[in-house]
């Protein structure tokens, strides 16, 4: 760090820069009394970040400074790690004694990874890869919050959209790999470079081992050697330094195994709006969670469905019995909601940026535990929830030692109970006495020097003092030590008043150091436990999620899908759950969704824009993903084989801060999907070939389907919605292909949508009249007609690639001569206010003068 000029170095300024030498890349929050201090360029950095006041520490200003108050560090620090800084806290490790300096010390580094916050949040959550080859990824990753560490070595498409579902603070990588050479999807996280050594798999290994006290990572379930180990161990390790070694929390690794959940790429998490998008998601609808353990672990549920027709049938079983059970369903949420962010609050305690509101959220949920366990006890939530009853000697303890309510900072007092310890009662008794022994004391003395008038006081400079009026001040007793002359008074300290102010102040610090040596125990003694605290939170949330699964299923008329190991996916009734439950005013009209693994694998479905055609291949992959997951889904009835993958290629996502146009976006999604697909896919493709002209798009599209039927090594299923009204010549060319069509009523007053699917292709598409609904002017509608019929004369298209000549192409004019007599035509003038026809004068007038100068008549 360099200093400016002429700065004036005090013994607490050298001590700031020492710290801060060895902490060169983090923000250094120097602790002074109740603020966290920041001096030079962090002084400056800071205050633009977190928008405070940029002071100077000297009167010539040498020394710019600025600070947060520590009681609201959390918000700052917030700030600050999202802004991608690291924060070194530099706390003070002595007593202040007014005389000497204060010694402090570094006690953890909060980076974007690490930080958990006191309010529950998405922070927490680290990452560490490996690129092993094209094709494989070993990662980690470790949630911070939860002390949830999962490790594997995987597909890179598999880890890929893991790691993006995770979505990690930071993301470590070996430092033989540049950033540069990383995938793109990870190219937007913070990325940390570590030293190759720490990722070694046999290094890191034996640390793991001696971590976890377990004779081999094997215990988990993880390969000896694999390189997955090694990024389990750079991501503990990262934590480990930053916290200090405060990593209690984390107590063992879970594998993660290829092909163990139903893939869905990133690409299909955003399209599909599973968990985040600019509106209500998926899990907007299905979250009706009652705690934040719960809402974190639906997420994963929903990003992660499951390959195991027995688990599914586990969940089912479990949503089935809340869903009939309405009165244990209700009970269990009202418990659930009572229940605290255990998981959270033991690994803030662990990490030790606790609170005693931590250990107090702790106890009030282990005493919710056993209550839990009786609703689900000889039922099917049985399944979820570890009959291991070894918390109850802590839940006891921590009843009897935590006051009631206990306050955010453990030196305000008042945390332990009073009849837990009996030596901190004793001083307490002594302080709470203290009042009565003044008064019994001043009454004395009153008596004494026959002053009725003598007070007793206190203050900072003298302590306890009796003062006496100078009217008295001939019957002041010798023993008075006179200390301070006022102007009517004067007063005076005693050896039994200043024995009782020893007292006093030695009873104050020993309630401290009491009752924060007793917290201090209690934390330890809750860590111990915290592997089986664990195990409660995850019951807890497992329950809360199938509760909530329970209760839409319940209030939207759900049902349970019959999950098998075929190859049909049969959906009678299938509605759109997040549709269904946002336009409540509209009622959703329900869909059947039929495909084989054979000749009627290939839906192809044509009709209007707006008629719901994106809307049904949405619901096709939302419903599936539901069922998968262990949901009940909006549907009459439904069956379906397991699926492994759901691909989806929908709308028009822009990468330009990529380099990617939307068209390559498009292809780049399709030809992932053209490589991958197997017999278990699904694929849901909207419209592809859209983002070029009309003739490359077709043909793409055209082929895309061809390779789907037949080319591709496998029969996926495929929902595939097209404008191109000449694809549906392909189901008398192709196998698995059936064309289905959206229903459309055309009245008198133009079209109306009917949303329902049909068997067959659509008569014709019906873009001119959607535009006439929208409101595109009768003159451009008009103009539009005549230039569809032009088209629909020409050439048909062939599959053998029939493109239009270019003298069959049509010369674009601007508005014609008879658009502007029918756009007259059609005005009333009795309904017209006189702006409006005056307006309407204006328009078509020049209208006719640009027809005129087109034709070269100005
Ligand atoms: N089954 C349905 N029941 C009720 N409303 C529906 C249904 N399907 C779709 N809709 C409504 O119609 C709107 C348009 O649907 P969608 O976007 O799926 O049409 P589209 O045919 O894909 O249109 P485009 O071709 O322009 O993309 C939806 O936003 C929804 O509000």
């Amino acid at each position: 760090m360099i200093l400016p000029p002429n700065v004036k170095m005090t013994p607490m300024l050298s001590q700031y820069v020492e710290w801060k030498k060895k902490y060169p890349d983090c923000l250094l929050f120097f602790r002074m009394g109740d603020f966290y201090e920041m001096f030079f360029e962090d002084a400056q950095k800071a205050s633009e970040i977190l928008d405070i006041a940029l002071t100077s520490r000297d009167p010539s200003k040498s020394i710019p400074m600025a600070g947060v108050p520590f009681h609201a560090v959390d918000n700052y620090l917030g700030k600050l790690v999202k802004a991608g800084y690291k924060v070194a806290i530099c706390e003070q490790v002595s007593v202040p004694d007014g005389k000497s300096l204060v010694d402090r010390r570094v006690i953890r580094i909060v980076t974007p990874g690490t930080y958990v916050p006191e309010e529950a949040g998405e922070e927490g959550r680290l990452a560490s890869i490996n690129l092993l080859n094209d094709d494989t990824i070993a990662l980690a990753m470790l949630s911070v919050n939860t002390g949830c560490l999962e490790a594997g070595v995987l597909k890179k498409e598999e880890a890929l959209s893991l790691i993006t579902g995770f979505n990690p603070g930071e993301v470590l990588i070996p430092d033989t790999i540049k950033r540069e050479d990383l995938p793109v999807e990870l190219q937007n996280f913070f990325i940390l470079q570590r030293t190759k050594e720490q990722f070694t798999p046999d290094g890191a290994a034996r640390w793991l081992c001696k971590i976890f006290n377990v004779p081999a990572l094997s215990v988990f379930g993880l390969e000896e050697g694999a390189f997955d180990t090694g990024c389990a161990g750079a991501v503990l390790h990262y934590l480990e330094e930053t916290q200090f070694g405060a990593i209690q929390h984390v107590t063992r690794i879970y594998p993660l195994r290829e092909k163990h959940f139903l893939h869905l790429d990133v690409a299909s998490q955003q399209n599909l709006e599973l968990v985040s998008g600019d509106g209500p998601t998926l899990y907007s609808v299905l979250n009706k969670c009652k705690n934040p353990m719960g809402r974190r672990l639906l997420r994963e549920w929903i990003l992660r469905p499951l390959l195991d027709q027995d688990a599914i049938n586990k969940r089912q079983n479990g949503v089935e019995f809340l869903v009939q059970d309405p009165v244990v369903r209700q009970k269990l949420q009202n418990l659930l909601g009572e229940c605290r962010d255990i998981e959270r609050a033991s690994s803030r305690l662990s990490l030790g940026t606790g609170n005693p509101r931590d250990l107090a959220a702790i106890r009030d949920t282990l005493l919710l535990i056993p209550l839990v366990y009786g609703y689900c006890k000889s039922s099917p939530l049985e399944k979820f929830i570890s009959s291991d009853n070894s918390l109850e000697t802590l839940s006891t303890l921590l009843a009897s030692a935590l006051c009631d309510e206990v306050p955010r900072h453990l030196h305000n007092g008042d945390v332990i109970r009073t009849g837990f310890n009996s030596e901190l009662d004793s001083w307490r008794e002594l302080r709470e006495h203290g009042d009565q022994w003044l008064d019994q004391y001043l009454e004395k003395e009153k008596a004494k020097t026959d002053i009725p008038k003598l007070k007793v006081g206190s203050n900072k400079i003298f302590g306890y003092y009796l003062e006496i009026s100078k009217g008295n001040l001939d019957k002041v007793p010798e023993n008075y030590i006179r200390k301070q002359t006022l102007v009517s008074a004067e007063r005076f300290i005693t050896p039994e008043l200043k024995e009782f102010e020893e007292k006093m102040a030695a009873s104050e610090q020993e309630i401290a150091s009491l009752e924060s040596k007793i917290y201090a125990d209690l934390v330890q003694h809750t860590l111990e436990h915290v592997q089986k605290i664990q195990d409660g939170a995850a019951m807890l949330s497992c329950i809360d999620v199938l509760a909530s699964l329970a209760q839409v299923a319940w209030e939207r008329n759900y049902i349970r899908p019959q999950i098998n190991n075929g190859l049909n996916l049969k959906i009678e009734g299938g509605r759109h759950p997040v549709i269904e439950a946002t336009f409540l005013d509209l009622p959703f009209v329900p869909n059947d969704i039929v495909l084989d693994g054979d000749e009627e694998r290939i839906a192809l479905i044509t009709g209007p824009n707006m008629a719901g055609k994106s809307t049904y291949l949405r619901m096709a992959a939302l419903l599936v993903i539901m069922a998968q997951m262990g949901a009940f889904i909006p549907a009459a009835e439904a069956s379906m084989g397991l699926m492994d993958r759901v691909f989806t290629r929908i709308g028009a996502r822009d990468e330009l801060s990529r380099g990617n146009s939307t068209f390559m976006v498009e292809m780049i999604e399709t030809a992932n999907i053209l490589h991958n697909v197997t017999d278990r896919s699904i694929v849901v493709l909207d419209e592809i070939g859209r983002g070029t002209s009309t003739y490359d798009g077709m043909s793409i599209a055209w082929a895309v389907l061809e390779y789907l039927d037949h080319g591709c090594g496998s029969k996926p299923k495929v929902l595939f919605a097209t404008h191109y009204h000449e694809l549906v010549a392909l189901e008398d060319h192709l196998n698995g292909l059936k064309n289905l069509s959206m229903a459309v009523h055309e009245g008198e007053r133009g079209i109306s949508f009917l949303y329902k699917v049909v068997d067959g292709p659509a008569d014709r598409s019906y873009g001119i009249e959607v535009a006439r609904l929208a409101g595109i002017p009768p003159a451009v509608l008009k103009r539009a007609f005549h230039l569809l019929e032009t088209f629909e004369r020409a050439d048909e298209v062939k599959p053998s690639g029939g493109v239009m000549e270019t003298s069959q192409q049509i010369q674009l004019f601007p508005v014609s001569s008879q658009a502007i007599i029918e756009e007259l035509a059609a005005i009333d003038p009795n309904k017209m206010t006189p702006f409006r026809a005056l307006e309407m004068m204006y328009k078509i007038t020049d209208q006719c003068r640009e027809e005129l100068q087109s034709h070269g008549n100005t």
